[in-house]
């Protein structure tokens, strides 16, 4: 390995993105395969020691018929996760920006199912985000039978929470005002409920009108964002289950606005919102431990290289 102290791996670019301030480091392991086990992407996103971000999304060649790219997301705390919807965003304007397609319309399989994005202008782009799942069983949450609000316990009081699945699961809660909301105290306890087995994304809603509303997300494995595309979705269908919003919402989040639509049960959750695009940037990876017994030898064979994925 040319240049590099024989204890180096390789050098990973990647590209430094955001939806809403949802930030995201973006690597394209189609024309790079690496291997990234948790630790390491935990220490990527350290704000301070490595790149920071508040979720990874690794590129991959599909590994489905009839759809464009496989999209893996992971969360700052090194958890593999079943969907994202502002990283859907960047993703979309990142794989035209890097010309691995010229499509508007991509289909991409993510762990929680396929999704469809249409690139418009400006960097916006639509989400088709699928069907929500409001069996808790699928979602997953623990309880008896479908309900619109579940009463849970945490913290030693009862509160009321709607559980929707985006792919990927959240619980939604009504405030008076997102700016008084308990998000650092019942973010965390929620998030970790053992009603929710798979852990949750926990929304905190602001009714404003039947068309608005004010949302802030405590994300599984990150903490709070400054917004959440897969909690804004779930949220609108929490509301809308519960008979305060209208088909159309326009969510405001700390970091900006999506515009979410659904039609109701069955019909797919729709999101509109914008990317952003902050640097290009490249980082050393760590020689993997056998690696590092290769690059000891004087001739060794260059090391093979694999996407997470590949493990
Ligand atoms: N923290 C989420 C993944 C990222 C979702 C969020 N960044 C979005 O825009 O949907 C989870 O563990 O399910």
């Amino acid at each position: 390995m040319t240049g590099a102290r024989r204890s180096q791996g390789p050098l990973l670019s990647f590209t430094k993105m955001h939806g809403l301030g949802n930030d995201f480091m973006v690597v394209d392991a189609i024309s790079q395969p690496f291997r990234l086990r948790p630790e390491m992407i935990r220490k990527l996103a350290d704000r301070h020691f490595g790149v920071g971000f508040d979720q990874l999304l690794v590129v991959e060649p599909p590994g489905l018929p009839d759809v464009d790219f496989r999209y893996r997301i992971f969360n700052a705390d090194g958890s593999e996760v079943e969907q994202c919807g502002n990283g859907a965003r960047c993703f979309a304007r990142f794989v035209r920006d890097q010309r691995l397609t010229n499509r508007r319309v991509i289909r991409v399989q993510t762990a929680g199912g396929v999704i469809e994005l249409r690139v418009g202008r400006e960097g916006w782009v639509t989400v088709n985000m699928g069907v929500p799942e409001l069996n808790p069983a699928a979602i997953p949450f623990a309880a008896d039978e479908r309900q619109v609000v579940y009463p849970i316990d945490v913290d030693g009081q009862s509160v009321e929470l709607s559980a929707v699945s985006m792919g990927n699961p959240h619980g939604v809660l009504l405030v008076d005002d997102v700016d008084k909301a308990p998000v650092e105290t019942l973010g965390p306890l929620l998030e970790r409920h053992p009603r929710f087995p798979a852990r949750a994304n926990i929304g905190f809603l602001q009714i404003i009108d039947r068309g608005r509303a004010r949302l802030r997300v405590f994300e599984r494995g990150s903490g709070e964002t400054l917004a959440c595309g897969t909690g804004a979705c779930a949220a609108v269908v929490a509301g809308q289950l519960r008979g305060l919003l209208d088909n159309q919402v326009r969510i405001t989040l700390p970091g900006g606005d999506l515009v979410i639509e659904w039609q109701g049960e069955g019909a797919p959750v729709m999101m509109e919102g914008p990317t952003a695009r902050v640097f290009d940037g490249q980082i050393r990876l760590p020689a993997e431990p056998n690696q590092r017994r290769r690059n000891r030898r004087p001739s060794g064979r260059q090391p093979e290289r694999r996407s997470p994925g590949n493990r």
